[in-house]
């Protein structure tokens, strides 16, 4: 058990290597869904969605055949003015967006985020997708679904369901950001 605060205790529910193995599945459950690569477009929502949706576009492109290209499947959706608390929350910097060469017009496209709870996030990811084109169909994969939904929005993929309670924070660090591999919860103690 690791002590992040006098207030906050946290215990790790996926190590990196439980991430890596969840990451593998959820691929191959998207190559399932879309039988197959054709069309699909993997789009990560900032932050920690984009090193997630690119972990997964590696692992998608190397089962391929041919060895298709992972740049060639992924890209990042920025949310941040689809937001419905923008105008109560602090000023966040918008990322941008990064679409595929191929656009995502009669994509299949699969939204990738790490965590998902009330579903606003998605709600705005499906407000700014249609900005930029109009996907045949629209997936979404997540590596953690904590529950909590305040909108009817679900998961196609979930790397873990993890039942929490609403004061506890559910934190995704990935290497790529954070410099270290793991999911933790945090509870207020
Ligand atoms: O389902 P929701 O209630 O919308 O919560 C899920 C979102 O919350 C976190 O993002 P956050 O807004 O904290 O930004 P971050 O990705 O930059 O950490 C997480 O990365 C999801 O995107
Ligand atoms: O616990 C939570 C809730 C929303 N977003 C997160 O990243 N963690």
């Amino acid at each position: 058990m690791n002590e992040n605060s006098q207030h906050d205790v946290a215990r790790t529910v996926l190590t990196g290597e439980d991430i890596e193995r969840v990451l593998t599945r959820v691929a191959f459950e998207i190559i399932e869904a879309n039988k197959g690569t054709e069309d699909l477009v993997l789009l990560g929502i900032p932050s920690r969605g984009y090193p997630l949706a690119q972990r997964l576009a590696q692992r998608i492109a190397a089962s391929t055949p041919n060895q298709l290209d992972p740049a060639s499947l992924v890209g990042q959706l920025d949310i941040t003015m689809y937001r419905d608390d923008l105008r109560h929350s602090t000023t966040r910097t918008p990322a941008p967006t990064r679409l595929p060469a191929g656009g995502i017009d009669g994509k299949v496209v699969v939204l990738v985020d790490d965590v998902l709870y009330s579903g606003r996030t998605i709600r705005a990811a499906l407000d700014a997708l249609s900005d930029w084109g109009r996907p045949r169909i629209v997936r979404l994969a997540v590596l953690i679904d904590r529950g909590h939904r305040e909108l009817p929005i679900r998961a196609d993929h979930v790397g873990k369901n993890l039942p929490t309670a609403k004061s506890e924070k559910v934190r995704v660090h990935l290497a790529e950001i954070d410099g270290s591999n793991e999911v933790i919860i945090e509870a207020s103690a």
